[in-house]
C-alpha cells in the first residue's frame, strides 16, 4: 500500500524524516508515496535531509519558533490554518493513497494542536483512512517528574518562557562533546503529558487508528531526548517501514487478481499471503484504537536473488520459493521463530499486555528460501495464543537478496495501557 506521510510540529517533521529516509533505502519495498513536514519552527524544518523542499511548509508566520508548549494556542492555529495545509497536499497525488499516515510528537503545542484539525479535514476530504503515528513524552521532559527516572548529572533547565524551541543545535553540541549529556531547554515541557492527554482525548473518534511508541520506554537511562532522538526516530521508522513497506502494491489490482498474478507491481516475488490496504485497515480498525508494534529481526546468509533462473519456483520444502537448497530447513526454521519470539516478546513501542488486544497481525519478511513456512504458521498459532485476538490475520513479505529475516508484530485494542492510565489519571 502507498501512504501519505506527513509530519506536524518538530518531532512529527523529523519522525516523517526518518520514514521517507528509511523508505528510500528500502527502494525495492517503497510505501511512502510522499512525505510532507508541516511546522510553525522554519528552524526545525531546515533541518530536515529527506523530505523535498517543496513538501516542507511553514505556517503560522507570526509565530517564532514554535509555541512552546502552549495547546490552548496550537488548537487555535491548528484550525486556521487547516485549509492552508491539506492544500499543500495537492504537491504530491494523495488521492491515489491508499491511507494518509499522520505523525506527532505528543507534548507539544504545534502537532498537538495542528494534528486533531488537519486528520478531522482529510477525513473530510478523502475516503481513505487517515492513522496517526503519535510519540508519548518521555519522564525527563517533565520539570517535576519522578526523580528517580530524571539524569541527576544533568541540571535540570527552567521551562523555555522565549527563545528557539528547537534543540537541533543544541543536541548536536552535547553529542559531540563528550561531556555528561545535559538536557537542554527545550527538552523541558512540564506540560508534556497533560497536553499529551489532550491531544489523545481530541484525537478520538477522529483518526482511524492511532499508533504509539513511547519514548521513555526508548530513551537509554540518563539519556536525553536531545541526544537519543535520532536513534529513537529510526527505530521507530524501522518498524513503521518493516509494517507498511510489507503489504502488497496493489497498483489498483484488487486482492484476488494480485494472488492469481502472484507478483506485485513492484517486480517482488509475490508472497504467499498477501498483506494489503484493506488487511491493514482491518487490523488497525476505525475506531481510534491504540496500535503497538513490535519487531524482531535476525541477519541471514543472502539467498542471492531467489526464484530460479527459469522464472519457475521448485519447492523443495524449505522455504515459501524453497528454490535455495544451501539453506538448512532447521536453520531457516529457528531463523523465523528467533525473530517471531523477538517481535512478540521483545520490547514494543508502547507497552501493552499483549492478551489484551482484540486483533493482531504478524508479518514475516527476508530472503524468499529463509521463509520456512512451519515456522510462521507455528508463529500465527503463537501470537494467537499469546493475544486471544479475535482477529488474528498473517503475511509474508519475501525479499529476494536481502540479508536478514524480520518479524512485525502489530497489536490493536490493547486497553487498558498501564501507561496511559496513568497518564490520564495524573493530569485530569
Ligand atoms: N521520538 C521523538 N520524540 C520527539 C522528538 N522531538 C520531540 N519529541 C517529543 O515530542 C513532543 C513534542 O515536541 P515537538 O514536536 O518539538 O513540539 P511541537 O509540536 O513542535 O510544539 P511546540 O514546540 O510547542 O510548538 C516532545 O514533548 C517530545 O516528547 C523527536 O525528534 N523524536
Amino acid at each position: 500500500m502507498q501512504l501519505e506521510v506527513i509530519g506536524v510540529g518538530g518531532a512529527g517533521c523529523r519522525i516523517a524524516d526518518a520514514i521517507r529516509a528509511a523508505d528510500e533505502e528500502a527502494a525495492s519495498s517503497s510505501f511512502v508515496a510522499d512525505a510532507f513536514a508541516f511546522d510553525t519552527d522554519v528552524d526545525g524544518l531546515t533541518d530536515l535531509g529527506a523530505i523535498p523542499d517543496t513538501h516542507r511548509h511553514r505556517y503560522g508566520e507570526t509565530i517564532d519558533h514554535g509555541l512552546n508548549g502552549n495547546l490552548h494556542r496550537g488548537f487555535e492555529v491548528g484550525e486556521e490554518y487547516v485549509d492552508e495545509l491539506s492544500r499543500q497536499l495537492d504537491q504530491g497525488q494523495p488521492s491515489l493513497a491508499d491511507a494518509f499516515l499522520v505523525v506527532v510528537g505528543l507534548g507539544g503545542a504545534t502537532g498537538g494542536g495542528t494534528a486533531p484539525h488537519l486528520v478531522a479535514n482529510l477525513q473530510t476530504l478523502y475516503d481513505e483512512p487517515v492513522y496517526v503515528l503519535a510519540t508519548l513524552p518521555a519522564k525527563s521532559e517533565l520539570e517535576d517528574g519522578p526523580t528517580d527516572e530524571i539524569d541527576h548529572r544533568a541540571p535540570v533547565a527552567e521551562p523555555a518562557t522565549d527563545g528557539p524551541t528547537d534543540d537541533t543545535e543544541t543536541a548536536t553540541e552535547t553529542a559531540a562533546d563528550s561531556e555528561p549529556a545535559t538536557i537542554p531547554e527545550a527538552e523541558t515541557r512540564p506540560l508534556a503529558e497533560a497536553n499529551a492527554v489532550e491531544t489523545l482525548e481530541q484525537l478520538d473518534g477522529l483518526a482511524n487508528a492511532i499508533v504509539c511508541f513511547d519514548n521513555e520506554l526508548w530513551l537509554r537511562p540518563r539519556e536525553g531526548l536531545g541526544d537519543g532522538r535520532q536513534r529513537l526516530n529510526r527505530e521507530l521508522a524501522t518498524r513503521v517501514g518493516a509494517f507498511f513497506g510489507s503489504t502488497a502494491d496493489t497498483g489498483g489490482l484488487d486482492g484476488d487478481e494480485r494472488s492469481r498474478d502472484g507478483r506485485d507491481r513492484r517486480g517482488e516475488s509475490g508472497a504467499e499471503t498477501v498483506i494489503d490496504a484493506n488487511d491493514v485497515g482491518r487490523i488497525l480498525g476505525g475506531e481510534s484504537d491504540v496500535v503497538s508494534l513490535g519487531y524482531g529481526t535476525q541477519r541471514v546468509e543472502s539467498d542471492d536473488g531467489g526464484g530460479s533462473p527459469f522464472g519457475l519456483d521448485i519447492d523443495l520444502g524449505l522455504g515459501l520459493f524453497g528454490s535455495d537448497s544451501s539453506v538448512d530447513t532447521g536453520a531457516a526454521f529457528s531463523a523465523v521463530e528467533t525473530t517471531i519470539r523477538k517481535a512478540l516478546r521483545g520490547k514494543l513501542t508502547l507497552e501493552c499486555e499483549r492478551e489484551n488486544a482484540e486483533r493482531a497481525m504478524l508479518i514475516v519478511g527476508g530472503p524468499p528460501a529463509w521463509l520456512n513456512r512451519r515456522a510462521i504458521s507455528e508463529g500465527r498459532e503463537t501470537l494467537e495464543s499469546a493475544t486471544g485476538s479475535v482477529e488474528i490475520l498473517g503475511g509474508d513479505a519475501p525479499r529476494s537478496g536481502g540479508d536478514e529475516v524480520f518479524a512485525v508484530v502489530v497489536l490493536a485494542g490493547v486497553d487498558p495501557i498501564e501507561r496511559l492510565e496513568t497518564m490520564r489519571a495524573e493530569n485530569r
